[in-house]
């Protein structure tokens, strides 16, 4: 069986007396697209949250390429290669397209264009930026302000400045999350596409993505796993349809 890239061992994180992430076992392995589901309070962002670093672990870990990551900071592990989409309120406005890009990518890189001539950093950012934004559609939208993109073009954006990482894991929060039918097609469409280069774990109350783009799917309900499996054996589990989308409801 091939090695995972990202696991937790008995992950478990506490908000007062309430676990919500318990005792979580979970992995993932290169090429993968792993949707994690459950209701509304589930543990779901907490989960991910503890993935990207924004949290810590009151006990258990996180294990990135055999190494315990579960005391590294968000950039630190977004320099290793674990990647989570910007949220819609980190795009600057006023800003182009392109430029929310190439903002990214510097922050990504880091001090690594310390030593190159500043005309040769701005080539460096504008390739990274368009090469990301044409892997998400948006090649034609580079020189719009961001504020005028639609509600589905922004949450597209937010994954091209992910991209500039280059990362080995991204961490996909909600990217359905308000998006018309249309857009939430093409929401799919380029996820699709990126599953060919990118190793991604999928948080998604939208059950057409879900079982549309899902090799495995977990299921979360009070912070721990009450199902795992292909999107055909989660469909058809009855303690899924108990737990999360009740005894009668198609899933
Ligand atoms: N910072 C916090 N302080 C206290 N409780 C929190 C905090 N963050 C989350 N919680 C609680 O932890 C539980 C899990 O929340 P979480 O947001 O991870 O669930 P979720 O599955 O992402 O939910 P949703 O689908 O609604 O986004 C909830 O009961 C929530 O109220």
């Amino acid at each position: 069986m091939a090695e995972a890239i990202l696991r937790t061992v008995q992950l478990t994180k506490r908000f007062g007396g309430l676990n919500a992430v318990d005792n979580v076992d979970f992995d993932l392995t290169e090429g993968e697209l792993v949707a994690v589901i459950g209701p509304n309070g589930a543990g779901k962002t907490t989960f991910v949250n503890l993935l990207a670093g924004a949290l810590r672990p009151d006990t258990g870990d996180v294990i990135y390429d055999g190494t315990s990551i579960a005391s590294r900071p968000v950039h630190a592990r977004a320099m290793s290669g674990i990647t989570r989409s910007f949220q819609i309120a980190s795009i600057f406005p006023e800003l182009s397209v392109t430029e929310n890009v190439m903002i990214a990518a510097q922050a990504h890189a880091g001090h690594s264009f310390r030593f190159w001539k500043p005309v040769h950093c701005e080539v460096a950012l504008h390739a990274t930026a368009t090469e990301c934004l044409t892997s998400l559609g948006l090649q034609g939208h580079a020189h719009r302000p961001a504020w005028s993109l639609s509600h589905g073009e922004k949450r597209l954006l937010e994954i091209a400045m992910a991209l500039t990482s280059k990362p080995r894991v991204l961490l996909l929060d909600e990217p359905m999350a308000g998006l018309g039918i249309e857009e939430a097609r093409h929401m799919i469409n380029f996820i699709r596409k990126l599953k060919n280069d990118y190793t991604i774990l999928l948080v998604e109350h939208d059950m057409d993505a879900v079982f549309a783009l899902a090799d495995r799917i977990i299921v979360l309900a009070s912070g721990a796993i009450v199902a795992s499996g292909t999107p055909d054996e989660v469909r058809i589990d009855s303690e899924v349809r108990r737990a999360y989308l009740g005894d009668d409801e198609e899933v």
